[in-house]
């Protein structure tokens, strides 16, 4: 989607010695979706100043176009969007979703609340990720979607429905994104009657609705909550536009920066995150002092900074599933076995990421356990292998492997081939670049 880069069919990247440096992070993914949606439902203009440039978030632009939202971009980092206060212009429209879990789960709810013809779908593998749970609590409640392939997977028709909420009911243990939709759509359905959303069972990513709630509550909408199984939204509340909204730079992006000063470092900083950071991947850099790497803080900033060989984790990462990709890679350069704990939500996302882990891995050298939750990693015992790296669409594949190509205290990296680069174009069009820019070596691939 976002191609006007010219990306080649793989990447090699040759072995890095030292990394050092100032990294701009891009703009936060699940900020820059929810506001978007969130100023599009919201009564006035919004200002968003630093949305991110990705495909996910062109995907949401396009669709809200598509619906007859208004926005406009007025410089390379502001865009301005004119909500239409809880009504969409248009009432029937095709919608593309590519492969963005943070725009077909919220726009599904908001959708079938406000009520038209519309068709929601992606690209394959979109087909095959879960959207049940999503759709069962809002037909539970008079919603009308249908799904016009396999029962449970987009794509989806959405018609007119009659909605009837004051109690729903979700379950949590699949994507924290069902919950997320259900609790953005919410003021839409509480025009008269206070909605309650009750979890049904374990929620799983809950740091994400946080930041839900966080950015609910700066478009004037407060949710009551209790503990994390039920939430509920009073009658009459509108969201209305904050004027302007800064979008943080993307916490779990930061992890790729962040594990390679850990791996290699000179010093990294990240900009963009530091401790005022709404996103629950900056309990990344936590995992990473566990192992044993020097962290530093600003308000918006981190550093990384290496003082030796990994100490192995074993810990449960249900909380940061993104960024703990990166601790798996990180592994590589640990001192026995490191176990992440707690990650079947890995199953469901771009790809099955326990399985493509776990192969990508083992071409390393590393001796890898793959449970149906969890992942034991143990390193190679000397250099780390120079591979063919596939990353099966997913951009979080291709990201973390690049940091295989570093020499570590505990063992060296090696020349790495990355095919298929341009699938970073889901968060980070320009992740190569960026991960050049701290590489001792200049020319890396
Ligand atoms: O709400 C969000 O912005 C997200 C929630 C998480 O998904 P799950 O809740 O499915 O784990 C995360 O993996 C995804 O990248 C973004
Ligand atoms: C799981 C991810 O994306 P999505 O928002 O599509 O769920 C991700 O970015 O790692």
């Amino acid at each position: 989607m976002t191609q006007q880069k010219y990306y080649p069919q793989h990447l090699d990247l040759h072995p890095v010695t030292q990394v050092e440096g100032t990294v701009r992070l891009p703009g936060s993914k699940s900020i820059s979706n929810r506001t978007l949606l969130l100023a599009a439902l919201a009564g006035g203009s919004t200002t968003i100043v630093d949305l991110l440039a990705s495909d996910d978030t062109m995907v949401m632009l396009g669709a809200l176009h598509s619906l007859g939202i208004k926005w406009e971009q007025i410089d390379d980092n502001t865009h301005i969007v004119h909500g239409a206060d809880g009504v969409l212009p248009v009432h029937e429209a095709d919608l593309f979703m590519g492969n963005a879990g943070t725009a077909i789960r919220p726009l599904t709810a908001a959708l079938a609340v406000i009520g038209g013809d519309y068709t929601l779908h992606g690209v394959s593998r979109m087909h095959e990720r879960p959207i049940g749970d999503l759709v069962d609590a809002l037909n539970a409640v008079g919603a009308q979607i249908e799904y016009t392939g396999e029962v449970g997977f987009p794509p989806l028709r959405i018609r007119r429905g009659h909605i009837h909420a004051q109690r729903m009911s979700v379950r949590g243990n699949v994507s924290s994104q069902f919950l997320t939709a259900l609790l953005m759509a919410a003021p839409l359905m509480a025009r008269e009657h206070p909605v309650s959303i009750d979890v049904e069972g374990e929620l799983i990513s809950k740091p994400y609705i946080e930041i839900t709630l966080n950015l609910m509550r700066r478009f004037g909408v407060t949710v009551e909550q209790d503990g994390w199984s039920s939430f509920t939204v009073a009658a009459g509340q509108r969201y209305t536009s904050p004027g302007t909204i800064h979008v943080e730079g993307d916490a779990s992006t930061a992890s790729y920066f962040l594990a390679a000063g850990a791996i290699a470092g000179g010093s990294v900083r990240v900009l963009g995150v530091g401790r005022n950071s709404i996103q629950g991947d900056v309990r990344f850099a936590d995992a990473l002092e566990q192992m044993g790497v020097t962290i530093t803080r600003g308000d918006n900033w981190i550093e990384a900074t290496s003082n030796g060989v990994l100490k192995a984790i074993d810990a449960d990462f249900n909380h940061i599933p993104d960024a703990a990709m990166t601790i798996a890679v990180a592994a590589l350069y640990a001192d026995g076995t490191s176990t992440l704990r707690n990650i079947a939500s890995w199953r469901v996302k771009e790809t099955d990421r326990l399985a493509a882990m776990a192969i990508e891995l083992r071409k390393l050298g590393a001796t890898v356990e793959e449970g149906a939750d969890y992942i034991a990693i143990t390193p190679p015992a000397e250099e780390i292998h120079a591979a063919t790296i596939d990353t099966y669409d997913d951009h979080r594949m291709a990201m973390c492997f690049s940091l295989a190509s570093l020499d570590g205290k505990a063992r060296r990296g090696n020349a790495m081939r990355i095919n298929d680069p341009k699938c970073v174009a889901k968060t980070f069009p320009d992740y190569f670049e960026a991960f050049a820019s701290i590489a001792r070596e200049k020319e890396l691939f």
